[in-house]
């Protein structure tokens, strides 16, 4: 579903990304100096030891965190230099959030829960590009069930395609296998997959895990808060190396 505009406009991208928590003697750098893409139509990977600076990444390039210093563009737009409401805005309409154990409304069916950000923005979905997000991610025949209902599995599908509903710019995964025994983590990989190769959206996921890593086009490895490497079309051997060469378990 790629457009001219997407294309254009890139995915996301950090320059110069710094994060300081607290002050002082007690202050943390969990970022440093980080400039990143996320390309547009591509599975981004982070990944990078407990610590790296991997959530707080993509907390500040999806404008949930403000950064210390540095800049982060969604499409076309710089997040600093926009008002809180613009920022709001884009938020809610340009990106979508999937992080562990996701919270789906429990109550509410499966369709609600999928069109929950629409439905809290006032607008109605793209029907073509709903159905088509709830083909690709097979939830065709659970629409009516109770979201309390679901397994684990389902469940994160349903984040997926509640991220995906707003057609954004770029979707965030924090750990989305994270929660999963293996073989329905792996169904979610094969998912977020597909959300970039059937529907041409952009997928920046931070992950542990060199198996999820390599199912990305692109791997960007973090350590104490900086790049230490980026590896494209990378096998879960290279990353498990590289991972090791870098001085750790992910
Ligand atoms: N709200 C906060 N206040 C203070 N320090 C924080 C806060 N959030 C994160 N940190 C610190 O910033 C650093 C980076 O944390 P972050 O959660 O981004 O790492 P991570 O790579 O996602 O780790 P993990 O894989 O364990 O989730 C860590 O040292 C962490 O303790």
């Amino acid at each position: 579903m790629p457009d001219d505009r997407r294309a254009g406009e890139g995915g996301a991208r950090t320059v110069g990304l710094t994060k300081v928590y607290g002050t002082g003697d007690t202050a943390v750098r969990a970022l440093n100096g980080v400039t990143v893409e996320f390309p547009a139509e591509r599975f981004t990977a982070v990944v990078g030891p407990s610590g790296a600076g991997k959530t707080t990444l993509l907390h500040c390039a999806a404008g949930l965190d403000t950064p210390t210093s540095g800049k982060v563009y969604v499409g076309g737009t710089e997040l600093g230099a926009l008002p809180d409401r613009a920022l709001t805005r884009l938020r809610r309409e340009r990106v979508g959030l999937v992080f562990r154990s996701d919270n789906l409304v429990p109550a509410m069916t499966v369709a609600d829960n999928i069109t929950l950000p629409l439905t809290l923005a006032g607008r109605r979905p793209d029907r073509v590009w709903h159905d088509l997000v709830v083909r690709v991610l097979g939830l065709g025949n659970r629409l009516r069930h109770r979201s309390e209902r679901l397994s684990g599995g389902q469940a994160q599908r349903v984040a997926l395609a509640r991220a995906l509903v707003t057609r954004p710019r770029i979707v965030f995964a924090d750990e989305p296998a994270g929660d999963l025994d293996s073989r329905t983590g792996a169904e979610m990989l094969t998912f977020l997959r597909r959300a970039v190769d059937d529907l041409g959206q952009t997928v920046a996921m931070a992950t542990h895990d060199p198996v999820a890593a390599a199912r990305a086009d692109t791997v960007v490895f973090l350590a104490d808060g900086r790049v230490a490497d980026v590896m494209h079309r990378p096998t879960v051997a290279d990353v498990l190396d590289r991972v090791h060469d870098l001085g750790g378990r992910p």
